[in-house]
């Protein structure tokens, strides 16, 4: 096992529902990796499992040697995940840069004493803490908004910003959750532009779901195929767009689950 992230035999039934049945798949240190699929495949529910807003109903979820199944969103985080949501999540009424300040404030540990009497020492992490923001606003593009309000931005601009905000946590791992939804071709490329950057300049590692297909094609290394909670397909870009059985289950005749993905 040498991914970064590896999901092994990973289950979770709602009620009746299987969501995810029976999943193994990969993530390569350093790559990016797309999952893709019809509603309802299976694919949110996924990241909320990689991120410990539920919990696997059987399998395992490492994070290099740390096993993320069974443990509290804040744990993983802490382990080295973050992720953006599909329904945008801001502090709508903070600024854009006090939405980057408080994950980074978080990850600041003060203790309380100090923090209250305003020694120097905590006053300079805090100046520390307000150029990491300002850095990261600009690395998304966003430092001529800084001061306005979150709910104030452009739709695309918000989830520019919440890519800005799961960065503050330094993550290994980076989990976008259809990070160009709702956006036009052109807001896509530049989509696709800045998670390359990312990508590039941090090292890395991203999970991505999408279903603009030409920002998956274009971004990812590898893509998943989810159907039905399972692995439809896993494969290259090209691998995955002459896939028979993924063309099959998009045109809406079922395909056959293979498994495991990537292992
Ligand atoms: N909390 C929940 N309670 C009950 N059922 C759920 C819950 N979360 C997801 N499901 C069900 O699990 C299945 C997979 O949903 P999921 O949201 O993971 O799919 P998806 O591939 O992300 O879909 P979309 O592309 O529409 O976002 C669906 O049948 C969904 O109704």
């Amino acid at each position: 096992m040498d991914g970064l992230l590896e999901v092994r035999g990973l289950s979770r039934e709602f009620g009746g529902i299987r969501a995810v049945d029976d999943l193994s798949f990969s993530v390569a240190p350093g790559s990016i990796t797309g999952i893709i699929g019809p509603n309802g495949a299976g694919k949110t529910t996924v990241f909320n499992l990689v991120t410990g807003v539920y919990r696997p109903t059987a399998g395992e979820i490492r994070l290099g040697n740390t096993v993320l199944s069974g443990r509290r969103p804040d744990e993983v985080v802490r382990a080295g995940v973050a992720r953006t949501f599909q329904n945008i999540r801001l502090f709508n009424r903070l600024s854009c840069l006090d939405n980057v300040r408080v994950p980074l404030l978080q990850r600041e540990t003060y203790g309380v004493f100090s923090s209250l009497l305003r020694l120097p020492g905590v006053r300079a992490r805090h100046r520390g803490v307000d150029a990491r923001a300002e850095e990261l606003l600009d690395l998304v593009g966003l430092s001529e908004h800084r001061d306005r309000g979150a709910s104030n931005l452009p739709y695309g601009l918000q989830r520019k910003l919440e890519i800005a905000r799961a960065l503050a946590m330094e993550p290994r791992l980076l989990l976008l959750d259809e990070p160009a939804a709702g956006m036009n071709g052109e807001e896509s490329r530049q989509l696709s532009g800045l998670v390359r950057e990312l990508h590039r300049r941090f090292g890395l590692t991203i999970l991505l779901i999408e279903h603009h297909m030409d920002v998956v094609m274009g971004l990812c290394d590898r893509i998943l195929v989810l159907h039905f909670g399972a692995c439809l397909a896993w494969g290259t870009p090209e691998e995955v767009r002459s896939n028979e059985q993924v063309l099959r289950a998009y045109l809406g005749k079922e395909g056959r689950p293979c498994s495991p993905c990537g292992a």
